[in-house]
């Protein structure tokens, strides 16, 4: 039998969760879910066919799973709000915020609970997400185990023994496929610039970008290998990479990816 799971917060991310779960056949049943905004709570109910409520108490009341999927700003209030149910029931507390930490969230619910915080990622929506995934010292194997099983459902599980790492899991994976999406709408840009006509350059940029990351994933060959193999002496491949390095852009990363994690961080103090 499957766990009763209440997800608080019913916006973007859950709606991917939930998705991923349904689509393994997960119990319907055993999915409420808690949303203030009416518009969100009917097409949740009316599309996916789960209990959706405007009342987080009674919707986690009685659920072993409390999955938080609110946005980093309202976590204080959200869990001010169940700290005595929380204490009353014990849950297995899960967040997918970002910079929140799992000691804030434990001390907001009043302490002594097992808390697992995730970072997953919107691709999740099509079974494809990667999740970094944290456990406090509370959490037991089999708590473990039943919160790897639900992320599963949207993709690749990947557990990070340190907590201050996970700001950094969110500034690769969890904000990476916007990056990815930037650089998409950037060579399309340029080709457009060029002359190419505005749908045959979105055709080919989204093509190569499916066709370049089924090669990573499926290939077997390291990043650079695949590069270098694009890449042939004195050609044209050579000449933009060349354009890419001298303009810096691994420095520019670099920098994104700083910004992105001290942006985690500060979410974490602003909000607590
Ligand atoms: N989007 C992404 O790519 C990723 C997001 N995350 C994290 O996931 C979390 C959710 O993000 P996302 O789904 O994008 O955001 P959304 O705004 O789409 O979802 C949050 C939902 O929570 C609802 N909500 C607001 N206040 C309350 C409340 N008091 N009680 C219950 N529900 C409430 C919101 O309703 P209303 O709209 O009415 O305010 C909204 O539907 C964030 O913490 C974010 O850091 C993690 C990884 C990736
Ligand atoms: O931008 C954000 O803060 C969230 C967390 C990771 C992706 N979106």
């Amino acid at each position: 039998m499957d766990p009763q799971i209440a997800f608080i917060g019913g916006g973007n991310m859950a709606r991917s969760l939930i998705g991923g779960l349904l689509a393994q056949d997960f119990d319907k049943s055993a999915i409420r879910v808690s949303e203030p905004y009416t518009p969100t709570r009917e097409a949740l109910a009316s599309e996916l066919g789960i209990t959706v409520l405007d009342d987080n108490r009674r919707v986690a009341a009685g659920s072993a799973v409390w999955l938080f999927a609110v946005k980093p700003q309202v976590m204080k209030t959200v869990c001010a709000e169940l700290r005595e149910l929380a204490q009353a029931e014990r849950p297995l507390v899960l967040s997918i915020a970002a910079g929140i930490t799992a000691t804030q969230l434990d001390s907001w619910l009043g302490g002594g609970l097992p808390v697992v915080r995730i970072m997953p990622n919107t691709p999740a929506l099509l079974g494809a997400g990667a999740n970094g995934l944290f456990a406090n010292a509370r959490v037991d194997a089999a708590q473990k185990a039943l919160a790897e099983r639900l992320f599963r459902a949207t993709g690749l599980c990947t557990w990070i023994a340190d907590e201050a790492l996970m700001d950094t899991v969110t500034a690769l994976s969890g904000s990476g496929p916007a990056y990815v999406f930037l650089l998409c709408e950037a060579m399309q840009a340029a080709a457009v610039k060029q002359g190419l006509p505005a749908e045959a350059a979105r055709d080919l940029a989204v093509q190569t970008f499916v066709g370049a990351a089924r090669m990573l994933a499926e290939s077997g060959e390291s990043v650079e290998v695949l590069r270098q193999r694009v890449t042939s002496p004195n050609g044209t491949t050579h000449a933009a990479i060349t354009a890419f390095e001298d303009g810096g852009l691994r420095r520019l990363v670099q920098t994104a990816l700083d910004a992105a994690t001290a942006r985690g961080i500060a979410l974490s103090r602003e909000n607590d």
